[in-house]
């Protein structure tokens, strides 16, 4: 079939496909409201239809691959779309849900005569791939038809030109879903089993996100039934970057995901028995001064967040467990004598399973009843009698000790005790700001963890966890939730060469995983960056190479653009040349989003100052108001990280704004540009920057 009548037949198709999903979206009936269990549960069904639908109706596939199983006569044109989508009349898939077993074969085939196979659910398929065709489709029309494939004829070079094409397009405020594009190193991990917790170590743009984000979509899918939309949680560094990733799951046709940040998880878990510390403060105090390496080695985050802190409040608690078990009889009225031997054995044999404060709550509970049963079968009548045996059940209860976990914090982190388990002076100013229920960031993983030892998991267990910027989180975080799993279902990624949050992160993934019993974790890189142009994955690449340590370069999908320039500038002109480069840009009208990345915050009030005195309009970022509505935008490096923009200006990468230590900062600044890069720099330019 030539190429034209190939594309007349695929519009053809297209219009059957979308005429049907029309007829069946007309003969949905309106959503039932009335109190029937049996009919709400079939409208919910109904109402799942109709949104497949929907989305099918939009884009009804983006691929197609025609697949010859083993034993059969002839290929099978199989279409791949968001969601699958079954002929009315006949129940003859017209579309395969993008998540199915066999759509894998779609995104991991990449030519070649050779059997090929996917995993069913009944076991291996194999066959051969007699064609591979990418579909574009919008509004339901067929905008483009790309064969990277045909069974017999010779291949073309690697290029994905629809890869190549949707990396190309300039982006919006928003993450967007990839399923038309997902590639094979994406795909596997997207589909990796549930039960392992997966680490993966991505360079900047490979891709992290956006395959954690697909991966829950695709859980839920492969498992339905039996894992919840709403027993899964996707922890992000902060609100803005929540915002920014929101669209992906509706889009992808998820709904109902928890996305939050570990320190809003916290608070509400810990029923806002404290107060957090605005993080602002941690952030301005680590990013707007300067700080030798000591000072990242034993900073209290680092301390708080160990796994040795975590070791010594283990130690504590066994403590605790032991002291609730009263040593002494109980003996309410001369005579009458409950043994600390009955005691315990209620305490070993019916309360084994229950946390901490919840086999207090029981134990409590039992000696009451016992001293009623007592009461009763002994005839006490008198009141005197009653109260004072009462009086006696109480005071001898308040002797069990009880705590919320800011309590027990507290008491742990005072005097004596609290100098064996950090160094003195951070265990008093920590103990301090307790007495006014004031809590830091570090302090939530500590208290987290205390809280599901003491008080249980409530409603906070978990399917499945995804946490995104993970190199900035701490063993006792991953400890912290880790609680709230039988077994470890995660996905954790995140970039060590991205770290720039060393106060608090580790430098070594296995300071994560090791954490988690061995055989469950699982672990994957990706390389290849999907964001930038070649040319900027270079010279971040440049940076990169001056970060001490291994560094793992980044590989460029290849996609080439502008030169990365680098341009001295004067203090005086600085402000002016700044207005200029952003102002030349807009007349491009080729750019949807641009940044200009500042060193700290106060550079960035005086970049802001500068535009807006130039007469253009940006919003600034900062760490008391993290927005991102897209535009122009003036933000400070350290907040940048996670977005991206279509023209980032770093405003000035000289030597005393980027000194060594800060190779990582600089690589984030670079890393966040999709098709053009230029720095400006007064003075000498960084060192960092090495040589061309
Ligand atoms: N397979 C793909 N097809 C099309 N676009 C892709 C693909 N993979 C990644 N991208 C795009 O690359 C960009 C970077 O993706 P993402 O933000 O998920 O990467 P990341 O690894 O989390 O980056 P960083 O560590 O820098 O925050 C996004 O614009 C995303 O849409």
């Amino acid at each position: 079939m030539n190429a034209q009548s190939a594309y007349q037949a695929e519009e053809a198709r297209l219009e059957d496909v979308v005429k049907d999903i029309r007829t069946q979206l007309g003969s949905i009936g309106p959503r039932y409201t009335g109190d029937d269990f049996t009919e709400q549960m079939l409208d919910l069904q109904q109402e799942e239809r109709r949104q497949r639908l929907e989305l099918a109706r939009k884009e009804a596939y983006f691929g197609r691959i025609d697949f010859q199983e083993e034993g059969k006569a002839e290929p099978k044109p199989l279409y791949i779309g968001k969601a699958g989508v079954a002929r009315s009349a006949s129940n003859d898939l017209l579309v395969i849900d993008w998540r199915a077993p066999v759509s894998s074969l779609f995104y991991s085939f990449s030519g070649g005569e050779a059997p090929v196979s996917y995993e069913s659910p009944d076991g291996e398929i194999g066959g051969t791939v007699h064609l591979k065709r990418n579909l574009m489709v919008r509004k339901q029309e067929l905008l483009r038809l790309v064969d990277s494939f045909v069974s017999g004829q010779e291949e073309d070079a690697v290029t994905d030109d629809f890869l190549l094409f949707r990396l190309g397009e300039s982006k919006d405020n928003k993450l967007r879903d990839i399923v038309s594009t997902i590639q094979q190193e994406q795909d596997k991990i997207i589909r990796a089993d549930k039960n392992l917790a997966l680490f993966i170590q991505g360079v900047a743009g490979s891709g992290k996100t956006t395959v954690a984000l697909h991966r829950l979509a695709f859980l839920l899918y492969q498992y339905a039934g039996r894992i919840r939309s709403e027993r899964m949680i996707i922890f992000a560094p902060n609100r803005m970057f929540l915002d920014y990733i929101s669209g992906v799951l509706p889009e992808l046709g998820v709904g109902d995901i928890v996305q939050t940040t570990f320190a809003d998880w916290a608070i509400e878990l810990l029923q806002k028995e404290v107060t957090l510390r605005p993080p602002a403060d941690t952030l301005e105090y680590w990013f707007e001064q300067p700080h030798d390496i000591d000072e990242y080695t034993n900073a209290s985050g680092r301390l708080k967040g160990s796994a040795d802190f975590k070791e010594a409040l283990d130690l504590k608690l066994s403590e605790l467990e032991a002291s609730l078990l009263p040593t002494e009889p109980f003996e309410p009225l001369p005579g009458w004598r409950l043994s600390p031997e009955r005691m315990k054995e209620w305490h070993e044999t019916d309360y084994g399973e229950e946390s901490i404060m919840r086999r207090r709550e029981r134990m409590v509970s039992r000696i009451k009843r016992w001293l009623e049963s007592e009461l009763k079968a002994r005839n006490v009548t008198d009141k005197k009698i009653r109260a004072k045996a009462v009086a006696k059940l109480n005071s001898f209860t308040k002797r069990i000790p009880s705590y919320t976990a800011p309590e027990l914090y507290r008491k742990l982190l005072e005097g004596k005790q609290g100098a064996s388990l950090l160094p003195a002076s951070l265990a008093k100013s920590t103990a301090t700001r307790f007495k006014q229920g004031e809590a830091e960031v570090e302090d939530l993983a500590p208290l987290v963890y205390l809280h599901i030892k003491l008080h249980g998991l409530g409603r906070s267990y978990f399917d499945h966890i995804v946490i995104d910027e993970a190199q900035d989180y701490s063993p006792f975080q991953l400890e912290a939730l880790r609680l709230c799993q039988q077994q470890p279902s995660m996905t954790v990624l995140g970039d060590l060469q991205q770290g720039i949050h060393s106060y608090a992160g580790i430098s070594d993934w296995n300071e994560l995983s090791g954490r988690l019993p061995e055989g469950s974790t699982g672990y994957y890189e990706l390389d290849r960056s999907y964001r930038s142009t070649t040319e900027i994955i270079d010279f971040a690449n440049r940076v990169l190479s001056g970060m001490s340590g291994t560094v793992k370069p980044a590989v460029p999908v290849f996609r080439s653009g502008d030169t990365v320039v680098m341009e001295p500038c004067t203090d005086s002109g600085w402000g002016g040349r700044l207005a200029e480069v952003v102002r030349s840009w807009q007349e491009e009208e080729v750019f949807q989003t641009i940044a200009v990345i500042g060193r700290t915050e106060r550079e960035c009030e005086e970049i802001h100052q500068a535009l807006t005195h130039a007469g253009l309009q940006a919003a600034l970022v900062n760490v008391r108001q993290p927005a991102y509505g897209g535009g122009l935008t003036v933000v400070p490096v350290y907040l940048s990280k996670g977005l991206e923009f279509d023209a980032v200006l770093i405003a000035d990468a000289g030597q005393s704004a980027y000194g060594p230590m800060d190779a990582k900062l600089l690589y984030v600044g670079c890393t966040r540009a999709l098709h053009r890069l230029r720095l400006l720099h007064r003075g000498e330019p960084t060192s960092l920057v090495g040589e061309a």
